[in-house]
């Protein structure tokens, strides 16, 4: 049943498989099955099964009720109710679509699934989405997400509750926010064909269209007329960001980076409207934001540098040195997403969509260093500090990670002085330069 059956009658990717039964839990889990079956949410009814190594998950036939303010767990579960039952608790009609696992006949009791499928539409399973997303606040981020990856067009009542309804995303736990962005945000992978638009384009536009994204990133609200006042935008600041998003690579944290990259710009405008140091508002503003939509500390930092660097070297001046110490700095993994984020930002500006100079310039240095083989961090200097301590009696404290720190730093334009007797020849006699100089 669910997003199973609808895939499979759209002749999409398949989905999780999902059986609902009128078997209760316990009459299951004493079927001889061919197979192992366990329990994964009792109060649910929920097993996971797994026949032939494919993983399914069964559940019965069940009722919920919702107290004010979904998108917490249901207040009432009832099982061993009737199918059709079970279909009015779902979102939309075509995810409540069924398919008799014997006959293969496909089941529609909510009596709206197969047209609304054929019309290509979403609407909810009841005449009423008022109470469809009063139950679970998520479907908020679903409906744009089944907008965007089936290319469907939402029924007109539908997406006026959403804008009427859009304040109960910050009902929902943050750990369901952060998964259903991630679903958004990578929307394409599976379902790159659908529309002509981009599928992650098309989830963005709804959810800013309905006001829901705003609710999540409420910084946005002032990038909506806010032109970008440079001749290679097109677009306003709220539009590009839109755009970048779906041209960055399908990476979490690349698309994450591309939502957050101009966020700070309306408050990065002074009084004589220019812009200053949008980069760094925008990664406080990335820091602040992702933890609350539910995002680990390491995916919050990743975004938040690639934001803070983004505009670094935008016009290309800096000589090849610097450039290598950067990479050095960042590392290679962030120093190529640095390139494709300025990619997609430039291709998200509406104009261009050909190779852009200055990130093809990172990816040449990064792959010119990597050839080169350059330590980069202090562990791959073939001196280490107890080399340092021991071989120049210098005495144990913080100038022994400041002489290291340049010779890495030495090293990103001269990998060839990384051996032991070149290393220690440099930190000799530059000892005295070398504690005096911050790296
Ligand atoms: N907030 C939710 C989550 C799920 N469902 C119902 O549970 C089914 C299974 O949920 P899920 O696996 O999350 O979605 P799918 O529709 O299967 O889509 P996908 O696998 O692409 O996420 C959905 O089809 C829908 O009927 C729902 O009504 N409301």
């Amino acid at each position: 049943m669910g997003g199973g059956v609808r895939n499979a009658l759209l002749g999409l990717p398949a989905t999780d498989l999902d059986i609902a039964s009128a078997a209760l839990p316990g009459e299951v889990l004493a079927l001889p099955l061919p197979g192992t079956a366990k329990e994964i949410n009792r109060r649910l009814g929920t097993l996971e099964i797994t026949l032939d190594g494919v993983r399914m998950e069964h559940t019965t036939f069940r009722r919920e009720s919702y107290g004010p303010g979904g998108g917490h767990a249901p207040e009432r579960v009832e099982i061993g109710v009737s199918m059709e039952e079970d279909a009015r608790r779902r979102d939309f009609s075509v995810n409540a679509l069924y398919m008799d696992v014997l006959s293969g006949e496909i089941l529609d009791p909510t009596g709206r699934g197969l047209a609304d499928l054929q019309a290509r539409v979403l609407r909810t399973t009841t005449p009423d989405p008022a109470e469809i997303l009063r139950d679970d606040g998520l479907r908020l981020l679903r409906l744009a997400r089944f907008y965007g990856q089936l290319g469907f067009r939402v029924d007109a009542a539908l997406v006026r509750e959403a804008r009427r309804q859009k304040g109960l995303i910050r009902d929902v736990s943050r750990e369901r926010i952060a998964g259903e962005m991630e679903k958004i945000l990578l929307c394409d992978v599976k379902y790159d064909k659908v529309s002509r638009v981009h599928p992650v384009l098309r989830a963005l536009e709804l959810l800013h269209g309905t006001g829901v994204l705003e609710e999540l990133l409420p910084e946005l609200r002032a990038a909506e007329g806010l032109p970008q006042k440079k001749k290679y935008h097109k677009y306003t600041v709220l539009q590009h960001i839109l755009h970048t998003v779906a041209c960055a690579p399908p990476e979490l944290v690349l698309r994450l980076a591309a939502l957050f990259h101009d966020v700070g710009k309306p408050e990065a405008v002074d009084r004589n409207g220019r812009m200053l140091g949008h980069d760094r508002i925008g990664a406080r503003i990335a820091r602040e934001r992702l933890p609350e939509w539910g995002f680990s500390r390491e995916i919050t930092e990743d975004v938040a540098v690639l934001v803070e660097l983004h505009m670094y070297d935008l016009a290309g001046e800096a000589r090849e040195s610097r450039l290598r110490r950067k990479c050095q700095e960042v590392g290679y993994r962030r120093f190529l997403q640095l390139a494709a984020l300025r990619e997609a930002d430039v291709w998200g500006s509406g104009w261009e969509t050909g190779p852009v100079a200055t990130a093809e310039r990172f990816r040449r240095v990064a792959a010119q260093m990597q050839a080169e083989g350059v330590p980069m961090s202090l562990r791959d200097l073939a001196v280490s500090g107890r080399d340092l301590m021991e071989e120049l009696g210098i005495p144990p404290g913080p100038e022994v990670g400041r002489i290291l720190r340049q010779l890495l730093v030495l090293c990103a334009n001269k990998p060839s002085q990384n051996t032991r007797e070149r290393l220690l020849h440099a930190a000799s006699p530059r000892r005295g330069a070398m504690s005096e100089k911050q790296t």
